[in-house]
């Protein structure tokens, strides 16, 4: 299979979580370099499947990349505990910042790369002054935090919403990332990759569904990149 540059990022969250080590070494044999972290905060959305303590444990094991999503009320207090551990990645929540410049700063002096997250609704027109400072934008296609909640259906505005963005950072002449996450199911991969997703978020719907390995799901979902990048092509 031939090499491309979008990425798969496991989401730990939808692994089992009684065994992460083994779901880190599972990811690591698969050749996977990033893995995405969710911190909820259990008042942004109801549920806490991981907290700072795991990162910290997590990072004693591996030095895979660490993309964090922090889906939190006190940013700069999560952000300084990421920057603590030595993470990758950090992205923020817009909908909870008053001081966004402030966050973005503490990241970039910190080394990481300054990721900024967007809820379904929440307009690009919020990305404006911003969005040159973002090295990612990540697009939650379901509500953030919701993922054990099986009702909860990727957004159909979400092809539409990833080709906006897309069109933005290249107008804006940019190298910003586009992170998809939220039922970034193998039957949408190549609509969402097709539109400009670089980053794909993997969890119950592809990397983890049960019933076939993490390599088999994977050798899918690289086909099905294959299969949107093809679409993007032809869109040009
Ligand atoms: O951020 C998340 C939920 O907020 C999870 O990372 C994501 O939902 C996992 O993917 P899937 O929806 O395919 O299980």
């Amino acid at each position: 299979m031939q090499k491309t540059n979008v990425t798969i990022a496991p989401s730990i969250m939808s692994s089992d979580l009684l065994n992460l080590e083994r779901s880190v070494r599972d990811i690591e044999k698969e050749g996977i370099d990033t893995l995405h972290i969710d911190i909820i905060d259990g008042s942004f959305s109801p549920s806490m499947p991981l907290g700072i303590d795991t990162v910290k444990q997590l990072r004693k094991i591996t030095n895979i990349d660490f993309d964090v999503h922090l889906m939190g009320n006190d940013n700069e207090f999560l952000i300084q505990e990421m920057i603590n551990i030595g993470v990758e990645q950090i992205s923020f929540h817009l909908e909870t910042s008053i001081h966004v410049d402030r966050y973005v700063n503490l990241i970039r002096n910190s080394g990481a790369k300054v990721g900024v997250a967007l809820t379904p609704s929440t307009p690009l027109t919020s990305l404006e002054y911003i969005l040159p400072q973002c090295d990612t934008v990540l697009l939650m296609l379901i509500n953030p935090g919701f993922a054990t909640d099986k009702n909860e259906k990727q957004i159909p505005y979400a092809v539409q919403k990833i080709s906006d963005l897309k069109k933005l950072i290249e107008e804006k002449g940019l190298n910003t990332r586009i992170e998809v996450d939220g039922r970034v199911s193998l039957e949408s991969i190549p609509d969402l990759v097709g539109a400009g997703a670089d980053i794909l978020v993997a969890g119950s719907t592809s990397l983890f569904i049960k019933g076939r390995s993490l390599g088999e799901n994977k050798i899918i979902m690289e086909e099905k990149i294959s299969e949107g990048l093809s679409k993007r092509e032809a869109l040009k």
